[in-house]
């Protein structure tokens, strides 16, 4: 097998995210093809060979699959965006449940509960964000306002007939290209590094039906002068939408990294957030922050979360990477505490303000990366949240995650190959797989959130202390002395010896009189106050006692 021959077969399964499968038995090779559907017969090109495994791209669909239906939307194929809008929304729901759940039931140690793939609530027109981009249609063609086209680094698919987003989006997106074509000024090469318009950012919130609108632009022309913006604002202002525009703004960006990103942004009218609600709750959100982008959707996704974590009364949670705060507030109405972590400090003050309004006094924000700051909170879990981002949890972060040894893990995951990944650390380090589910927030798409609910073995105390505790240290005296040491340094608090035996006890163990009894009975009660047991607990983690 060659690069750029040509072979002909049919796709057996589709892989997360969109890798084909077909075997071709004269060479009894099987070739990944990307974004075909399984039973589709295809001509495809090989475009990869590498430690003997081969890569090809569709030229042609030779037979439609059994299940395949004409796409609503009029870009499909070209557009890189959707992959699945030609499956049946049933069909779309079964191929990504059963994605996730093989590679589910490679990843998990023992049975779970696989509770299956909750749908979208809207199928079409959910979406509440859309990054599109400014390009040429082809080399040297007019300039085009969209998505990428599918398999191309340059050329930009117009998509006034977009189906994931509303009307408004594509009278928006319509209006914009208009007007930026009459203004005559170029789109921003990206190889050459020259050039004007990036990105158009549009987002609309379900619930309020505010629309916050934001063209991103090199400084190479002057916004307010060879643009006019102000105009381009008041051509908007006059279209017929559904919605209500909120605010429009122009973001300046001049890095050669081809993602939106903000280096100042300029109100040209009315304000820079928009409000949205879920689950009965406001939610500030400005032009830059992570909210998940199907807002119904995102209800069905947080109910989940809900029900996983169960009980919450008189806990701390920790909800980690944390955005604008949505789980944090849906669960702090039921919670002790709710301490949020997130990298975005914009987003922090919006989870701030939005913790606000909701009347919620006991929920607390910090910015930072997870990994620098988790161990600096000065509080203790007993639950957590996770919701990283696509790349899932760094794995120094997730040790110190599991070290504070609570007794559930929610986790839950925009990318199932980053779960699985860090499954494998998190069951290593005590933890075992309850029960998972999928929800759908990315109709016509390859993409997938899951929700897996993890819960602490009972016996791993002991494990742990045979496999990373030295019994000579645990026993030891001199041990009392460092916890001490810990706790009053961390938290300014004096912990009398019988206090780091009675915790001692309740992690079952042993005791520097009875080195040997692991299993102290539970004689005393000593009455050591909760913020001493959490914090000894945290001493016992951070010297590896206990995880
Ligand atoms: C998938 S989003 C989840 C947001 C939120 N839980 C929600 O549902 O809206 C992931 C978030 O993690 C944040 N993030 C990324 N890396 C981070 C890090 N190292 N430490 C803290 N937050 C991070 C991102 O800015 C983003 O807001």
């Amino acid at each position: 097998m060659k690069k750029g021959q040509v072979y002909e077969g049919t796709i057996e399964s589709v892989e997360f995210p969109n890798k084909g499968k077909v075997f071709l038995p004269d060479e009894d090779k099987t070739v990944i093809v990307k974004n075909g559907i399984p039973g589709q017969k295809v001509k495809f090109s090989v475009n990869k060979i590498r430690k003997g495994k081969a890569e090809g791209s569709i030229l042609e669909v030779l037979r439609p699959s059994e299940v395949e239906i004409e796409p609503a939307c009029t870009h499909f194929g070209q557009c890189g965006g959707c992959t699945y809008q030609n499956l049946p929304y049933e069909e779309q729901l079964k191929l990504k449940e059963s994605q996730v759940k093989a590679m589910m039931d490679e990843a998990v140690d023992g049975d779970y509960v696989w509770e299956g793939i909750k749908p979208s609530p809207a199928r079409q027109e959910y979406r509440n964000k859309m990054e599109f981009s400014f390009g040429d249609e082809y080399k040297d063609g007019p300039l085009a306002l969209g998505m990428h086209k599918r398999g191309s680094f340059h050329d930009i698919v117009n998509v006034e007939g977009c189906r994931i987003v509303d009307e408004d989006y594509r009278k928006i997106l319509a209006c914009t290209l208009e007007y930026a074509r009459n203004s005559g000024l170029p789109y921003y090469h990206r190889m050459r590094h020259t050039g004007y318009f990036r990105h158009l950012l549009v987002r609309k919130a379900v619930k309020t039906g505010e629309i916050l609108i934001d063209v991103v632009t090199t400084s190479e022309y002057d916004f307010d002068g060879s643009f006019r913006g102000d105009k381009w604002a008041d051509e908007l202002l006059a279209l017929p939408l559904d919605g209500k525009i909120a605010g429009i703004l122009h973001t300046k960006n001049d890095s050669v990294a081809d993602v939106v990103k903000d280096e100042g942004t300029d109100i040209v009218y009315g304000q820079d957030c928009f409000y949205e609600e879920l689950l009965g709750l406001k939610f500030k959100i400005t032009p830059f922050s992570f909210f998940q982008t199907n807002s119904l959707g995102a209800e069905v996704l947080y109910e989940t979360v809900r029900a996983y974590i169960g009980e919450t009364k008189d806990k701390v949670i920790f909800d980690l990477y944390s955005g604008t705060g949505t789980i944090a507030q849906i669960l702090a109405p039921v919670a002790k505490r709710v301490v949020g972590v997130e990298i975005v400090e914009e987003a922090v003050e919006a989870a701030k303000e939005n913790a606000a309004w909701n009347g919620l006094d006991n929920c607390t924000f910090w910015a930072g990366d997870v990994l620098k700051v988790i161990d600096g909170l000065g509080e203790v879990p007993d639950l957590i949240v996770l919701d990283p981002p696509r790349d899932g949890v760094h794995p120094k972060a997730l040790e110190k995650i599991t070290n504070f040894g609570v007794e559930k893990i929610v986790y839950i995951a925009c990318k199932p190959t980053s779960l699985a990944r860090d499954l494998e650390m998190m069951q290593g380090r005590g933890y075992r797989v309850e029960r998972m589910a999928c929800v759908d927030l990315f109709p016509g798409t390859v993409h997938i959130e899951t929700v897996a609910l993890l819960t602490r073995k009972k016996d791993v105390e002991r494990i742990d202390i045979e496999m990373t505790v030295d019994k000579e240290d645990v026993t030891e005296k001199a041990t009392y002395q460092k916890i001490k040491e810990y706790v009053k340094e961390k938290y300014g608090l004096n912990v009398h010896t019988k206090y780091i035996a009675e915790v001692k006890r309740k992690h079952g163990l042993p005791m520097h009189d009875a080195p040997n009894r692991v299993d102290v009975p539970k004689r005393a009660y000593l009455g050591c106050p909760e913020e001493k047991v959490k914090a000894i607990e945290d001493a016992l983690r951070y010297y590896n006692i206990i995880i």
